[in-house]
């Protein structure tokens, strides 16, 4: 392939063979297949906070300043990796990993890689080859918040939004699962990706928290030294895609407005076609997409944006989808500052969007951490790929945490809400093998 610093091409099922949890990157799309390892330089751990005055005040203006700096951070720091990366001689360095939802709050997971390897997008076929292997077993479930802490929340944003000028806003929770063993994270993987083959599926390795002296730290680690208790994986399938660059031509592709699927085929299409004409869910994809527009148009030559949406699929959900499609006016504007300009998005926010993060703030007793930011990868010429952190959880030692949030606009109701997002928890459970044991979570 014409990647620099690509060692030979193969193909996806053997990098995926490859993949080694606490040292491997690994990012499956629709058009690449990718897996980075080792760990040739890693975005700074604690100088995020440094940067960013932290505000215990609560005022929303101050917040905002805080993730501008956090975002105008993240960038330049990669631009200084990968200028750094080129004086040590590498032709094309690229940056891979993961970026939080608010990086004034948390750090991004990013680092250049030692080895970079990519092969073609899975084919299905292949995938199907795959037999899907329990990954956890013997698990303790604890849902943070309760079901009913969630309800409540969802209520009070509605009569929030009865009052004032909010839209809509993203409220997520999460499960806290324990496993009898250390969760096979190899096989995790293998899991989501045969499920997932039109997504996004990846597994970032996760900072243990070393001190930073300077900016940048070089790590050379040495593989037999890794225990997999020490290690913290970021791992998921995410269906939606922020946006991927290549020259100048961009295309992002949200989803907003969700439905669970059926086991049944007659049942599956209804859910689909009602979704499709629901009201609220074509009101709760439309602000997404205004959104999305408006902050790619300043950007764009030419920005192609459907007048309707469709419907996209999972394996667990039906989606409300629109493809957008762009000429960037400035080749320079690299993938990255493509992602930022547009994130966070109503589809994982809100709108207007810094009252949406207040109410998050307020109403989620918990870090998004890198759940809701974004994945994937960006090279030196700034082409890349960037999807949401979505249908993923954070795995170490025995314990994974999983993450889903559902839209909330007006016309929600609390119990459809919590239902969506405990379909949305099933793509991490599927791959688990745990399904069966929370079947209460699947909506009906
Ligand atoms: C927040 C999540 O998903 C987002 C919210 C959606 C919705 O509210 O309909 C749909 C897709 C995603 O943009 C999640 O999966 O956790």
């Amino acid at each position: 392939m014409s990647k620099a610093g690509a060692i030979a091409a193969t193909s996806a099922l053997h990098l995926l063979e490859q993949y080694r949890e606490g040292t491997s990157f690994f990012w499956s799309s629709p058009q690449h297949t990718l897996l980075a390892q080792g760990e040739r330089m890693r975005f700074p751990v604690s100088a995020v906070q440094q940067q960013v005055v932290s505000d215990s005040s609560g005022n929303k203006d101050h917040a905002h300043g805080n993730h501008v700096k956090g975002v105008h951070f993240v960038i330049e720091q990669v631009r200084q990796m990968i200028q750094e990366a080129q004086q040590t001689g590498l032709r094309k360095p690229i940056v891979v990993g993961a970026i939080p939802f608010d990086p004034s709050q948390s750090s991004a997971e990013l680092l250049i890689p030692e080895t970079v390897q990519w092969a073609e997008p899975p084919s299905h076929a292949a995938n199907g080859s795959y037999e899907r292997r329990p990954a956890a077993a013997g698990c303790e479930i604890e849902e943070a918040p309760g079901a009913e802490t969630y309800q409540r929340s969802v209520n009070q944003v509605l009569r929030q939004m009865e009052q004032g000028e909010l839209d809509k806003v993203v409220l997520s929770r999460t499960l806290r699962v324990v496993s009898d063993d250390l969760v096979d994270t190899h096989q995790l993987l293998r899991n989501l990706f045969r499920d997932n083959a039109h997504g996004y599926t990846f597994a970032v390795p996760m900072n243990k928290g070393t001190e930073t002296k300077s900016n940048i730290t070089t790590t050379y680690r040495n593989d037999d030294k890794v225990n997999h208790q020490g290690t913290r994986t970021f791992i998921g399938a995410s269906p939606e895609l922020l946006v991927t660059r290549k020259g100048t031509i961009i295309r992002a592709n949200p989803l907003a407005g969700s439905a669970a699927r059926s086991d049944d085929p007659g049942e599956d299409r209804r859910r689909a076609e009602a979704l499709l004409a629901s009201a609220k869910d074509r009101h709760e994809h439309a602000v997404v997409i205004d959104a999305v527009a408006a902050a790619l148009r300043p950007l764009c030559k030419q920005l192609i944006v459907p007048a309707e949406p469709s419907l996209i699929q999972t394996s667990t959900m039906w989606h409300l989808s629109t493809e957008i499609h762009g000429e960037l006016l400035d080749r320079d504007i690299s993938s990255l500052e493509v992602a930022f300009a547009l994130h966070p998005t109503p589809a994982i926010c809100g709108t207007p969007v810094l009252m949406a993060r207040e109410a998050i703030g307020s109403q989620e007793p918990f870090d998004r951490g890198l759940f809701t930011g974004m994945v994937g990868w960006c090279d030196s010429e700034g082409d890349g790929e960037w999807a949401v952190t979505i249908r993923c959880a954070e795995v170490e030692g025995n314990e994974l945490r999983l993450f889903a949030g559902a839209g909330i606009v007006a016309g929600s109701t609390p119990e459809a809400e919590l239902a969506e997002t405990s379909a949305k928890f099933r793509t991490m459970l599927l791959a688990m093998g745990l399904d069966s044991t929370v079947s209460h979570l699947k909506e009906e």
